[in-house]
């Protein structure tokens, strides 16, 4: 990472984190090393600027040798190629409970003191004094901090969602990170308004998007409002409304100006 905490970019392995060039991401969401490897060599195929690994979808996830054999497979696959490492609880789509959130955190600390991630996905939601610990050890690591939140019902409104993003600022989160789920267009527009006014504000890189079908253009016209990272499907989408990575390169650069 090359950007000290409320940045208006971050560099990590060469890819700048910028508004104006949305970059683009697939997610892993294989179970066993074995899918997950498959997967990393079908994304790595179609050059993405990022691969998530979601990590709460990873059986071995909690056995610390099952996981450094893992993730160093995964590393040699994915050579330049920017790694975000994210475990997403229940209570925010993801496939893990609250009651795990201990052994969260002593993972996510191992991975950290590792430098086994070169970006780190920490949920706002969270306990603020591990949350803290957390963004501490990442940024003495020099691992950039995506901080996040997720509402998959539905769409908060406009100064929530800025006020959210504002207190991620706050936490010391490189980038801040929401996902809505709109029910009518006006919450899509919700999301944009919201993005553009803290993207001129907060002066931080920001991602931001709105889930469904409904919300599939916040994907594509991040360098328009401020989002500057799109997630992209090879195979499993990890969250509804993800368009595939030829679409979203093809739109995202359309719509470019
Ligand atoms: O936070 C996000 C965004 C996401 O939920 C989406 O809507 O594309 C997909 C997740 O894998 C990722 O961690």
């Amino acid at each position: 990472m090359q950007s000290q905490t409320g940045q208006q970019e971050v560099k990590v392995k060469g890819i700048v984190f910028k508004s104006g060039s949305t970059k683009i991401a697939v997610p892993i969401t294989g179970d066993t090393t074995e899918k997950i490897i498959q997967e990393a060599h079908a994304a790595v195929a179609v050059k993405p600027d990022v691969i998530e690994w979601r990590i709460d979808f990873y059986r071995d996830v909690f056995n610390p040798s099952d996981y450094l054999a893992t993730v160093n497979a995964l590393r040699k696959i994915l050579g330049k190629i920017v790694l975000l490492t994210t475990f997403r609880t229940s209570s925010e789509g993801g496939h893990r409970s609250r009651k795990d959130d201990q052994k969260y955190f002593s993972l996510i600390s191992r991975i950290l003191r590792g430098r086994l991630t070169d970006v780190v996905d920490i949920e706002l939601n969270r306990d603020q004094y591990q949350v803290a610990h957390l963004v501490q050890l990442a940024h003495d690591q020099r691992i950039a901090v995506i901080m996040s939140n997720h509402e998959f019902e539905q769409t908060p409104p406009e100064v929530e969602i800025r006020s959210r993003l504002e207190k991620m600022k706050r936490a010391g989160a490189d980038i801040a990170k929401i996902a809505v789920m709109p029910q009518t267009p006006a919450d899509v527009l919700t999301l944009l308004n919201a993005t553009y006014k803290a993207h001129q504000r907060l002066k931080l890189p920001l991602i931001t998007m709105a889930m469904g079908d409904l919300g599939k253009v916040t994907r594509i016209s991040g360098s328009i409002f401020g989002s500057v990272l799109s997630f992209a499907a090879v195979g499993n989408a990890s969250a509804p409304g993800q368009l595939s990575v030829s679409e979203s390169r093809a739109d995202l650069e359309s719509l470019k100006f």
